[in-house]
């Protein structure tokens, strides 16, 4: 639960929301969820100011501490000269820093003030740059400290933003993203998954609120009258039909997107795979750039699966090398092992890329016509003319280092082919606004997230099983109307608009230290 694991400093967003009547959906949801808590009266709501170092540990050229609460500012006129007048905000100045009960000097900085609501968090935000030494920022730390400060929580920062309604839970997702994005593909996905999602998943709730208050109308309207020609749907749903068939069928499409934002958020499955001893260890520390696996002329070497992360054009990639594929009376129990698990990764992987020893040509290795291999790698060029026919692969030698430039540029583009061009459609100002197409923009949004699509397949079945309602007219109009609740209830929470607690507790916990 939330309650338990959220910092102390959330009461406090909760008991200004309720004072300052500024509490949308997401306040309320916390309200609810905070309603309470035991030993807390609502007299200490408010009093909670918080402080972390937002950059990384000394020694740097600089670091910022951040504050956000009502005591922000009042602390930053507690740490430079009593002649200190408060500039006004979103302007960087100079700030002399001096302990506050010694007058020891601390710094010569910069400082910037963010006004609530206009901050990240919505509440008065306070960044100090300072010097990045560990004297330094271990004296500013205790200075903020001494002053009455509390040391924030991870990602309370941004638990407060989402608190005071500043960003919605999939955005707080895509900042989680973009902080901890590898590859610039996951950067760009990152910022382009934020605002424009949110509103075209606004736009599709709206749409199914809007079919809702139809029906439960229909289901008042019908309780009072004899009507009988309510027993038609065209008569009965009127343009709602049509309207959810659309949103249905927009769904559809939107599911259908290759899974490429799961593919950029989780790294693209590259299996080398292959008869023993053709060469793909040796293809994967050249990748790798360093001896991740063990090379040996002994076939068989490979067991275990050794897998790599990889940037490749931008992707990130996860190579495995496994082990040499083959069976018989030769093959011991642990190679057996290791080639079933072999199988397993190739059969996960996004791309299958065969290595085929020159060498072992004559034995029949001249590799498999598999379905799934999406590029052909023809090792040990140097053994070999390499004139002949490669049936479409690659020809490299891992010794003279032959042919690996155009290995490692085919499989980036096999890798960003499947990725598809991500962001391209990003900021391109079509944002789906609520009551107009909700198909509007749906197009150019990829799913980033498994937990995002699984609320887009259940809101998707509903809206199946509703159409199939439907067709009994108003014998069934409750649980048609029923259906379009389940809809909208998962679509809304996939921005955070209805009870994502469990999701909110394990992702502020992901967040770091003055994030
Ligand atoms: N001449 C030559 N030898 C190579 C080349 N690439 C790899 N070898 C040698 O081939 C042998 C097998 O290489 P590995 O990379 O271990 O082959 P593998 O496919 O991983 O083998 P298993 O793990 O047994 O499935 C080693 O002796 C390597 O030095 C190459 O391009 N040219
Ligand atoms: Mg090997």
């Amino acid at each position: 639960m939330l309650l338990c694991a959220a910092p102390a400093g959330c009461y406090s967003v909760v008991g200004r929301s309720l004072q300052s009547g500024r509490m949308g959906l997401v306040g309320s949801r916390l309200l609810r969820l905070y309603s309470s808590p035991p030993g807390l009266d609502d007299d200490s709501f408010g009093e909670d100011t918080i402080y972390a170092l937002s950059t990384s540990s000394p020694p740097s050229a600089l670091a910022i501490v951040r504050l956000s609460g009502p005591d922000s500012i009042p602390t930053l006129q507690k740490l430079t000269s009593p002649s200190f007048k408060v500039p006004p905000p979103r302007k960087m100045f100079l700030a002399k820093l001096f302990h506050p009960k010694s007058k020891v000097p601390l710094d010569e900085g910069m400082a910037v003030i963010f006004k609530g609501p206009k901050s990240f968090t919505g509440e008065d935000v306070v960044e100090l740059h300072i010097h990045g030494s560990r004297g330094v920022v271990d004296g500013v730390i205790e200075a903020v400290s001494d002053s009455g400060l509390r040391a924030a929580e991870r990602g309370e920062f941004t638990s407060r933003a989402f608190q005071n309604d500043k960003l919605s839970l999939l955005e707080v997702e895509s900042l989680h993203s973009l902080l901890t994005s590898q590859t610039s593909t996951q950067r760009v996905l990152a910022l382009s998954t934020s605002s424009k999602v949110v509103a075209i998943y606004d736009s599709w709730r709206d749409v199914l609120i809007k079919a809702m208050s139809h029906t439960e109308a229909i289901i008042d309207f019908s309780s009072d009258s004899d009507n009988t020609d309510l027993q038609e749907p065209e008569l009965i749903y009127g343009g709602v039909l049509d309207s959810v068939k659309n949103l249905r069928k927009t769904m559809e499409r939107h599911l259908e997107d290759g899974y490429k934002g799961e593919l950029i958020t989780n790294g693209v499955k590259v299996c080398l795979t292959g008869l023993p001893n053709a060469g793909k260890s040796s293809i994967i520390n050249i990748l790798a750039e360093r001896d991740v696996s063990i090379v040996s002329s002994t076939p068989g070497t490979t067991r275990d699966v050794v897998t790599v992360q990889l940037d490749l054009g931008g992707v990130l990639c996860l190579v495995s090398d496994t082990a040499g594929l083959r069976e018989g009376d030769d093959v011991d129990e642990v190679e057996t092992e290791g080639v079933k698990r072999a199988l397993r990764v190739r059969e996960e992987a996004d791309v299958v890329v065969e290595v085929v020893g020159l060498d072992g040509i004559e034995e029949g290795g001249d590799g498999e016509e598999g379905d799934d291999i999406d590029l052909k790698v023809f090792n040990k060029a140097d053994l070999r003319d390499t004139e002949g026919n490669f049936d479409g692969g690659i020809s490299i030698s891992c010794v003279s280092g032959e042919g690996v430039d155009e290995l490692i540029s085919k499989l980036t583009k096999v890798v960003k082919d499947r990725v598809g061009n991500v962001g391209a459609g990003a900021g391109a100002g079509t944002e789906a606004r609520a009551g107009e197409n909700a198909s509007e923009g749906s197009e150019d949004v990829i799913i980033t997230k498994r937990r995002h699509r699984e609320h887009v397949e259940t809101a998707w079945e509903a809206l199946c099983r509703f159409e199939v309602l439907a067709l009994e007219g108003e014998a069934a109009v409750d649980l048609a109307s029923e259906e379009l609740r389940v809809a909208s209830v998962e679509i809304g929470r996939i921005v955070g608009r209805v009870d994502v607690e469990d999701v909110l507790d394990s992702l502020f916990n992901d967040f770091c230290v003055g994030k």
